[in-house]
């Protein structure tokens, strides 16, 4: 079994167990009630390549990454460097995190607020949109096509943004033809958790202008993003660099710094 098979195996029994506890129209109850999500296709376009900064306490390739005992005050240092958005791991076997983790960062920031789990059930969107996310990470390898059109109409539906996540061409086949607007080449292989930078560079230039298009993975440092840049990324999608550098706030202004500076490479899309 995959990396990924394995992941979504947990992730549909969490799914079934939540789906007892809060019956759906509970949950979209609570969406309905939530404040309005932001803009977020618009925040993406802003001039300059934009930092997605993560709350990420662990991953699968390489275990437990920081503690994180205060979500919201990674996020407020991640908003203070710079940060255009903030993803939040939702996902609690491998990665760490919970939906509580996406309430505290909701509360602490006005910028946007990605949920990163892995999505395969509309009941997921509208719990996303219950506890505040503008964004919601849809990732095409998880999904079967007619399921991805569903859940990236579903997330539209309710005023939100889908980052949709691709690793190949024929996935970026996929995302489009499902309607994507927001692109992410995630340059780590969630079947086997193997990272290639160069990912990005063989996707990006294929696909269409109006396109926003998000690098994501393996950023160590502004010579990442630069590169990232310079293939044509919008924004660069940072989690381990930025948990495990001691001054997350700093390590984020480091690379807006290198992503707003006029010498760095801008979108030609
Ligand atoms: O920690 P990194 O290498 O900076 O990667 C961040 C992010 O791209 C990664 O967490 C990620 C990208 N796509 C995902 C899908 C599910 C879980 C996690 C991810």
């Amino acid at each position: 079994m995959s990396v990924l098979d394995a992941i979504l195996e947990g992730v549909r029994e969490d799914l079934a167990a939540r789906e007892i506890a809060v019956p759906l129209a509970q949950v979209k109850a609570a969406a309905a009630a939530a404040p309005a999500p932001l803009p977020a296709l618009a925040i993406l376009r802003e001039p300059g390549v934009g930092v997605i900064a993560e709350v990420k306490r662990s991953s699968p390739s390489k275990g437990r990454l920081a503690s994180i005992a205060d979500p919201a005050a990674l996020a407020v240092a991640y908003a203070a460097g710079g940060a255009r958005a903030i993803s939040v791991l939702t996902e609690g076997r491998r990665f760490g995190g919970s939906l509580a983790d996406l309430d505290s960062v909701r509360a602490a920031v006005d910028i946007p607020v990605l949920r990163k789990d892995f999505i395969v059930s509309p009941y997921q969107v509208h719990e996303a949109r219950a506890h505040g996310a503008d964004i919601v990470l849809l990732i095409v390898a998880a999904l079967p096509q007619p399921v991805l059109h569903g859940l990236l109409e579903r997330v539209e539906s309710l005023g939100m943004t889908a980052l949709v996540e691709v690793h190949t061409e024929d996935e970026a086949d996929r995302a489009l033809n499902a309607g994507a607007r927001v692109i992410g080449v995630n340059a780590r292989d969630l079947t086997t958790l193997h990272v290639d930078r160069d990912v990005f560079a063989r996707i990006a230039p294929g696909l269409p202008s109006d396109v926003i298009t998000i690098a994501e993975s393996g950023v160590r440092g502004t010579a990442d993003l630069l590169a990232y840049a310079g293939a044509g990324a919008h924004a660069v999608l940072v989690g381990e660099g930025l948990v495990t550098s001691g001054d997350p706030r700093a390590a984020v202004a480091d690379l807006v710094t290198a992503g707003s500076h006029p010498s760095c490479p801008r979108p030609s899309r």
